[in-house]
């Protein structure tokens, strides 16, 4: 059991280099259990390589990225065997992506999109399966008649909700999310952003969030990390960060935001 006070994630001076060009350079922070990160900053400052590459889903160049695993402590991610790594990413750890259909099946039904991350854990009694999956359709405001309709026939509101509950149903305690409520209609932002802090809290989760929405940040991270040129420039609680930024391009940031 991890202790609130040991980080649940340590990440150490991390650079991805594409070639010559930069996608994030020396980047290292702690997160503990139920601690919501945000990063920040503009279109090709970084947000997305750091979190691939955190997320063991690209191999940074330099760095390391250590996590308190349940079962063997404190263990590198990029020196797991790729059998442990992937069950981790299928366990313990999440990814809520953009687009709903990148992290959905889209040709079974919305019940065995749920269903089928806990077969992948060793699931097998069929009526535990779909109680776990009707229970979860309804934590997420999907009306549990929907259960066997396809992805496709969903709202990218509701796709995006149906991707959130296949990645929470197997009670995970890191979840990245990179850019959540992107793509969707201001109305639709809004109560996907109440259901995930919702979820959040209940669930006591560590999230780590990239967006380019300051509100967002705002609204779920207790923490932030603003990014330029591939480099952090500036760290901290999330409301020093956005009321008294220290850094000039910070600064620029949450002006240009204040003036929309
Ligand atoms: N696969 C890749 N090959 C080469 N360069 C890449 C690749 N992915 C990203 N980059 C470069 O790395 C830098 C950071 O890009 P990244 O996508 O991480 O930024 P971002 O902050 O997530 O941007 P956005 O908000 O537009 O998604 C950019 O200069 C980008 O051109």
């Amino acid at each position: 059991m991890t202790h609130s006070h040991e980080p649940l994630l340590r990440v150490s001076d991390l650079t991805m280099m594409y070639g010559d060009r930069v996608g994030c350079r020396n980047v290292s922070f702690e997160l503990r259990p139920g601690e919501v990160l945000g990063i920040v900053g503009e279109s090709g400052s970084g947000k997305s390589t750091l979190l691939r590459s955190i997320a063991a889903r690209q191999e940074p160049t330099k760095g390391t990225v250590e996590y308190h695993t349940r079962i063997d402590g404190i263990r590198d991610v990029y020196q797991m065997s790729e059998a442990q790594r992937r069950l981790l990413m299928r366990t313990d750890w999440a990814f809520v992506h953009q687009n709903a259909r990148d992290g959905l099946r889209m040709n079974v039904s919305a019940g065995a999109n749920i269903g089928e991350r806990l077969m992948a854990v060793g699931d097998r009694h069929y009526g535990n399966i779909r109680n776990a999956a009707e229970n979860w359709l309804g934590k997420v405001e999907i009306a549990t008649e929907r259960l066997d309709d396809l992805p496709s026939t969903f709202s990218g509101g509701m796709q995006q909700r149906l991707q959130i509950a296949r990645n929470l149903v197997t009670s995970p305690r890191l979840v990245f999310m990179d850019e959540p409520t992107g793509g969707l209609d201001v109305s639709v932002q809004a109560r996907l952003l109440d259901l995930l802090r919702g979820l959040v809290h209940d669930l006591n989760l560590a999230v780590i969030i990239v967006t380019h929405d300051l509100a967002v940040a705002r609204l779920l991270s207790h923490r932030l990390m603003v990014m330029q040129n591939g480099q952090v420039i500036e760290s901290g609680l999330t409301d020093q960060v956005l009321d008294d930024p220290q850094h000039a391009y910070t600064q620029l940031l949450v002006s240009s935001i204040l003036q929309n």
